[in-house]
């Protein structure tokens, strides 16, 4: 029987190929953004006629410099607007709709599907089985255009999560225990197809975060098996019906298993993604800015336990906080959350990439130490060269705005 990988490619070309080919194969979803967005339409413009294969398989979302901090973001904006228009794409999400890859997860992504966007963390839908992957802006094009891409099929590697998360354990310790143990890069060449033992104790958020990550980890994709989870959550989020097919598990390059109930709330320090140490060895260290959001951990279990840590309390540093899309900020408004984390002080907003990559509110200054929920904390990554940056999960996060320093969040999920 097929692993994962090889199932969806058989669907795809009709036989099952082997890790290293090379295949053609035609897109179920074709996204870009308002950086990338721009170069996919020059391309398009020099290719002789801007076109797309099919008008309901794109969408498009103005994400990472939205609302246009300036003229050249506002000037790119106008540029694929006027595409967006005389194309007619019906899937299109004006400046505050959210980051792309939450609003392709959240409308559009589906098991079994191939999915290209113009951007690094497109795998994020491989949270629910799709196979998902980032491409330059000049492959992208010509996918649109095409209604067609070439890749080279990827090894298929075994994840197999056990157990269930401890409190203050969530999907970014899965990820970034993952960069401790296989590395930056540590997956170039793989899709990464997880097992979950017990579906109930990794819910579709968690999920979202560890596929995310895997291009951190240099993956193709990454991909959560679909299971009784996948199946609620496409019915309730999407009133679609998906039964997981049966497949036995395949043969894997290689396999490992994460204990959930062995984890403890991790960061990634300076300046590498798998620099990955535990919470308890950066304690103390004293925090400028936070920010609980991004593509990474901007969804609404992230802030239920931001606003969980943050209720009763008041920042000691500057928090932004940015739910990934319009939807889930309207869910966490009706929740509370929202006010909760403006009554404690916290800077919050929608639909935008923000602080993430140092593009516009919340560019760290010179000297500046930066607690994130996002993915990259190389040099620069949020601002200036000499500024820090600490990736770690929503409860590290909003524990460290709470305190003005990084601290164990543990205590503060019990009070
Ligand atoms: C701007 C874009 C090309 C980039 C990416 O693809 O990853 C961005 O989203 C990032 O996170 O650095
Ligand atoms: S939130 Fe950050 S990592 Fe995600 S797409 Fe935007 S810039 Fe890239």
């Amino acid at each position: 029987m097929p692993t994962w990988t090889e199932y969806i490619f058989y669907k795809k070309i009709g036989r099952v190929p082997s890790p290293g080919d090379v295949v053609e194969v035609v897109p179920d979803l074709v996204g870009f953004h308002d950086l990338t967005g721009y170069h996919v339409l020059e391309v398009l413009e020099h290719m002789g006629k801007v076109e797309v294969f099919d008008k309901g398989r794109v969408v498009v979302a103005f994400d990472h410099l939205s609302p246009a901090p300036n003229q050249r973001a506002a000037e790119i904006m106008v540029y694929i607007r006027k595409h967006v228009k005389s194309l007619g794409l019906p899937n299109f999400y004006d400046v505050g709709g959210g980051i792309l890859h939450q609003i392709i997860l959240e409308k559009y992504a589906l098991p079994e599907q191939v999915i290209f966007a113009a951007d690094s963390h497109t795998n994020t839908a491989g949270a629910v089985g799709a196979f998902a992957h980032g491409m330059g802006a000049t492959d992208i094009a010509a996918a649109l255009k095409l209604g067609k891409t070439w890749l080279v099929v990827p090894t298929p590697f075994r994840v197999d999560v056990a157990g269930e998360f401890p409190p203050g354990v969530v999907g970014k310790d899965v990820a970034l225990h993952l960069l401790a143990q296989f590395g930056a890069e540590g997956f170039n060449g793989y899709s990464v197809e997880v097992f979950v033992e017990k579906p109930k104790a990794f819910p579709m958020d968690d999920r979202a975060t560890v596929a995310n990550m895997s291009t951190e980890m240099g993956a193709d994709a990454l991909m959560f098996i679909p299971d009784s989870v996948t199946a609620s959550y496409l019915k309730t989020e999407r009133g679609v019906d998906y039964t997981p097919p049966s497949i036995e598990p395949g043969k894997y390059a290689d396999k490992y298993t994460v204990e959930l109930g062995r984890l403890e709330p991790l960061v990634a320090a300076p300046y590498s993604v798998d620099n990955v140490k535990s919470v308890r060895e950066v304690e103390g260290v004293e925090v400028d800015q936070v920010f609980i959001g991004s593509c990474t951990n901007g969804r609404l279990s992230d802030v239920e336990i931001a606003a969980k840590i943050l209720k009763g309390r008041r920042v000691k540093t500057r928090c932004i906080a940015i739910p990934a899309s319009y939807e889930i900020f309207r869910r966490a408004m009706k929740l509370g959350y929202i006010d909760v984390l403006t009554e404690a002080g916290c800077v919050v907003t929608y639909g935008t990439c923000g602080p993430c990559l140092g593009g516009h509110f919340g560019v760290a200054g010179p000297g500046e130490v930066v607690v994130t929920t996002s993915n990259r904390n190389f040099k620069g990554r949020v601002g200036h060269p000499d500024s820090k940056v600490y990736l770690a999960n929503p409860a590290v996060a909003a524990a460290a705005a709470a305190e003005g320093k990084i601290v164990d969040p543990r205590p503060y999920l019990r009070s």
